[in-house]
């Protein structure tokens, strides 16, 4: 009846922790390496043997490997073993495969950092936060201090490492993204990379197009100490005065970070930098563009989710494709095209 239905809904989303928990044990112990390791599927005794499991933990392996297997991070096969009989073996599906350690793909970092208490133990303010009026993130509103404050903190030098390593590994994503959208960089002599940090990225582009005179542009204590060579240079600035100029404007996981009005300061002083280069010019953001009317209910949710953590964490926000369109079209831009990018996120090439 409807009243089960709604209740085993209700259920499912209070529980949802439960997988997501599962997922975070099962990176930690190292599961898809065993697996990857084993080279072909694997029986339930030689994994817990791999990963030195005490034999009373046996059973326990099989139950978290039952619901992540039931969750599609898993594949369960049937080998015949020595005596003939038929044993349960398991190998890796793609998701997992983004597990194995070791490959430009392995976003284990993400798994660990999103699911690290820091992210977790904030919720219990949450009631707290929406009945006070100050304008302040959850987690400062649970902590007392900002994200970014607690991640410099040198007693967190490991949370902040965690954190570094999670924009990396989704850097390296991007390395790939970045082949298959070469004819966006095509052309361009200049680029500058706008709070592209200690230039991960940057590197990258650099790497995949030589000829293109990169600049990372950042705060001066992020980039004052760093050198490049001739063709990729580290600037210290504040892109909220102004922005070297170049031939086109990297804006990559820059806006989500910032509300409406600090977003359209960057957008007109990206539109300032490239004005030289008249209708050459062009503003590239990779960012996430939410389509709740076409997209796929799964990305729909993820994006959604995105939002939440970008808001609590950051008082950032993730857009809709109105919300872009109106950004753009305030902060001046005449047009843009939106194309999807390494699956969750969208790549939106704006025109003077
Ligand atoms: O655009 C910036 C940006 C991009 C991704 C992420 C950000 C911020 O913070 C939330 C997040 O979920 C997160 C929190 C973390 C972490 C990694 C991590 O990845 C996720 O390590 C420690 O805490």
């Amino acid at each position: 009846s409807e009243l089960y239905h709604a209740q085993i809904h209700l259920y499912k989303h209070v529980y949802n922790f439960v997988s997501s928990m599962a997922l975070k044990s099962a990176m930690e112990l190292g599961i898809a390496d065993a697996i990857h390791n084993h080279g072909k599927p694997i029986t339930l005794d030689e994994l817990a043997s791999t990963l030195k499991l005490h034999p009373s933990k046996v059973n326990i392996l099989y139950r978290f490997l039952r619901l992540l297997t039931h969750n599609g991070f898993f594949a369960k096969t049937t080998l015949k073993n020595k005596e003939g009989e038929e044993e349960i073996a398991y190998s890796l599906t793609p998701s997992s495969k983004l597990l194995v350690s070791g490959k430009p793909t392995c976003l284990s970092s993400i798994v660990k950092g999103a699911l690290h208490p820091s992210s977790l133990d904030m919720w219990s303010a949450s009631k707290k936060w929406f009945n006070e009026e100050k304008e302040q993130t959850l987690y400062e509103c649970a902590t007392g201090e900002s994200f970014w404050d607690f991640l410099n903190k040198d007693t967190e030098s490991d949370t902040l490492s965690m954190f570094q390593d999670a924009m990396a590994s989704d850097s390296r994503m991007f390395k790939l993204a970045l082949k298959e959208n070469k004819h966006v960089f095509e052309g361009l002599e200049s680029l500058v990379d706008v709070a592209g940090g200690t230039g991960g990225v940057t590197k990258l582009i650099h790497d995949a197009f030589p000829n293109i005179k990169c600049t990372v542009f950042d705060q001066p204590q992020v980039v004052g100490n760093l050198t490049g060579n001739e063709n990729l240079n580290f600037v210290g600035g504040d892109m909220f005065k102004s922005i070297p100029p170049a031939d086109a404007v990297l804006l990559k996981w820059v806006l989500h970070d910032w509300n409406d009005e600090q977003s359209l300061k960057i957008l007109k002083n990206s539109k300032e930098a490239i004005s030289h280069k008249g209708k050459d010019g062009k503003v590239i953001i990779i960012d996430i563009s939410i389509d709740e009317t076409s997209d796929d209910h799964g990305l729909t949710e993820l994006q959604l989710d995105y939002d939440l953590v970008m808001l609590t964490m950051f008082l950032g926000k993730e857009r809709t494709k109105k919300e872009w369109d109106k950004l753009i079209r305030d902060a001046g831009f005449s047009s843009y095209k939106i194309s999807p990018i390494s699956g969750f996120k969208s790549l939106i090439e704006v025109y003077p």
